[in-house]
Parts: C-alpha cells; structure tokens; sequence
C-alpha cells in the first residue's frame, strides 16, 4: 500500500496491464469510508445493487480499516506466493482430502479437483482454505504447514477486518430490508462456527488455448471480499445476455459479492450472481493469477430459509415446497458434489448448483 490515499497498490505496479480493448463488467464503485459514516446515498446504492447485479468494487482507501486491510492483503500476496511454493509433502499437510475434521473442505485443495462443467472437465487452481474458526481460536488448529502457523496474527487481521467491514455490509442490507435490528449480523457471530474462511488461490497460466481455472458457480455463503491483482474473474450480467465478462481488478479496491444465503434469507430479492475463472485476458495471459478472499457464511446451524419481517413479506410465495439446508448442510453439498473423484457424476454436476442453477453453462 502507498503513503497516499490515492496512490495505486504497490503490488500491481510491476504487472502487465489489463487490456482495455475488451468489454468488461460495469461495476459500480462503493466507498468503504462513505458505508461507515452511514451515507444514505451510498447506502441505497449498495441495495440497488443486492437486488441487482450482486457484485461491486469496494474502495478501500481512505479510512483506517481499509487500509489495513489494503496493507494484510499486500502483506499475504507475498506469503501466498511462497505458500505455493512450497514442496507438496508439505502442502499436503493439510490435504482436505486426508485430514480428519476438516470436513474434506477446510485444508489444502489439488490442482485438477473439481469438475469445471457437466462433461467432467477439470479445474486448474489450487487453494488454501483457512477456515476463521481455527484463525479466531473457536476449534482446535487443523494441521497447517509452519509458513501459515507463523503468518496467524496477519491472517487474523485480514480476517477480522473483513469480517468486520461485512458485517457492516450487513447491518446496511438488515436497515434496508426492514429487519429488526441485528437480524442478519446475530445470524453470523464470530465467535460461533461457520463456515467463514480466508482462501488463497494460485492459477497457473493455461496450457496452450484460454481455459476455465475456476467453473460457473454463485458462492455459498453471505457475502465474499475478493483480492486479485490480473484479470481472469468474469461474470454473466443480469437478464437475457448468456455473454460472460471479464471483471477488471482495481487498485485499491477489493470485490464484494453477494452470495445464496442472502438470496435465500430474502427469498430471492437480493441477488447472487454467476461467476468463474478464466485464463487471463490480453498481455496478463501468461501470468500466475493469486487471489485471496474472505467468505463470510451463515453459522454452521442456520438453517436457510425466507426470513420472517420487513419488505421480505412482500416476496412472492414458492409455488412448490423448497428443501431446507442448513448453511453447514448447503456449502458442503455445493462443495463436495463438483469433485471430479470416482463417484463424480453428471448429476452430481447438476445438484452442486447454487441460486443461479441453469445460468452461464
Ligand atoms: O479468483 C477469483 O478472482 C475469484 C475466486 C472465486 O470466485 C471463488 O473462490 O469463489
Ligand atoms: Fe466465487
């Protein structure tokens, strides 16, 4: 991060730039400051854009907690490149596949593991997923190599500055829909287990032709903080367009998106919009691509459902009765069902869908 409030991250100075002869996303900037000091202005923007397209840059300058969040993201850019490059046995520590208690999802994730599409095609990244109860000292630490356990209080920072700026974000949505005070942020307590973690993900360039590192898919939880530094995250935009575009990475500003169980808890007025890696657009095409991400999710017991109260008693009632997931329940289904192991099928393929099932492939 710089000195100066305006000055880009120092991070993306030495990167080839992206492209600015393709069609990219319209992403409307927030300012992190304006949504602290309650700004009504700023605040109806945010709603217009939870029922809307679901994803917004989130300037980060300009107040302190965006800036130390800023300054541990720079911080684990630096360790997450080291991260993966460390020696598999190492890695494999904390392989998710192996580690008893990490539900086959917090831990270490493979190149290769997860199907893409309906056909079976593979993805191309590995992550780390860290999970926040472990971070904030709620379940006995999995196992972890040593450059993570000795990275812990600035994972904790990054980690507790986004969770804090999200339930921000919240208490913003809760006032706009109507709820009483505290619906959503007692819905998603620190100090009780969910499913809240920090990832860090490495992709690869493609080998020859552009391919997907990351499938179609909405995120599981509340709502997401993404950092990445080159182009390669994309999405389709609301209404009949099947096109996807790429998103733009800012300086200074992390991606913020809404994700299933907040179009769950709302019945579908707030949106959780389709996405996926691809390769890397223009000059960037030959890069690793990092990014680094804080999931907020409901606690692990919620159960996800229409939320009594406010402007969601308006909602339309489903026709036809809608299973019920806990929010534990709902991201280990989405999340197991993509594996490309041996049990993989096509229909697993289908059921490890999220809100947006049927758009963008
Ligand atoms: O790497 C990115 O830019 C996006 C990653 C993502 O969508 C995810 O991990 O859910
Ligand atoms: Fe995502």
């Amino acid at each position: 991060m710089g000195d100066t409030p305006d000055e880009p991250m120092a991070s993306f100075a030495a990167l080839p730039p992206f492209p600015d002869d393709i069609p990219t996303a319209p992403l409307v900037t927030l300012s992190l400051a304006k949504l602290q000091n309650n700004d009504p202005q700023e605040i109806a923007e945010f709603y217009k854009i939870g029922k809307g397209l679901g994803f917004f840059y989130l300037d980060l300058r300009g107040c302190d907690e965006g800036k130390q969040l800023l300054h541990d993201a720079e911080a684990l850019l630096e360790v997450e490149k080291q991260y993966f490059d460390l020696p598999l046995e190492e890695k494999r520590v904390s392989d998710r596949e192996v580690v008893p208690g990490s539900d086959s999802f917090f831990g270490w994730k493979a190149l290769g593991t997860l199907a893409v599409d309906p056909t079976g095609k593979t993805d191309r990244h590995e992550q780390l997923n860290y999970k926040k109860d472990d971070i904030v000292g709620n379940t006995e630490p999995l196992p972890i190599p040593e450059l993570i356990r000795a990275n812990k209080p600035l994972f904790k920072s990054f980690a507790t500055s986004a969770f804090n700026v999200l339930h921000m974000l919240l208490n913003h949505l809760n006032d706009q829909l109507e709820l009483p005070p505290g619906t959503l942020v007692n819905l998603h307590r620190l100090h009780e287990q969910s499913g809240d973690h920090v990832r860090l993900i490495k992709a690869p360039p493609p080998v020859g032709e552009p391919s997907l590192s990351a499938g179609p898919h909405t995120d599981f939880g509340s709502l997401t903080m993404l950092f990445n530094w080159i182009g390669g995250l994309q999405v389709v935009l609301p209404g009949a367009s099947k096109e996807w575009v790429y998103v733009r990475p800012v300086p200074g500003c992390a991606i913020v998106n809404l994700g299933d169980a907040l179009v769950k808890f709302t019945a579908g007025l707030l949106r959780s919009n389709i996405h996926r890696v691809m390769s890397p657009p223009g000059k960037q095409a030959d890069m690793t691509r990092y990014s680094l991400v804080y999931f907020s999710r409901p606690e692990n017991s919620v159960v996800l459902k229409r939320l009594k109260g406010g402007v969601i008693d308006q909602q339309p009632l489903s026709d036809k009765p809608e299973p019920e997931f806990t929010a534990k329940e709902w991201f280990l289904r989405r999340a197991h069902l993509n594996k490309k192991d041996k049990n993989w099928t096509p229909d697993n393929w289908t059921k490890s869908r999220g809100t947006e099932a049927g758009r963008g492939g």
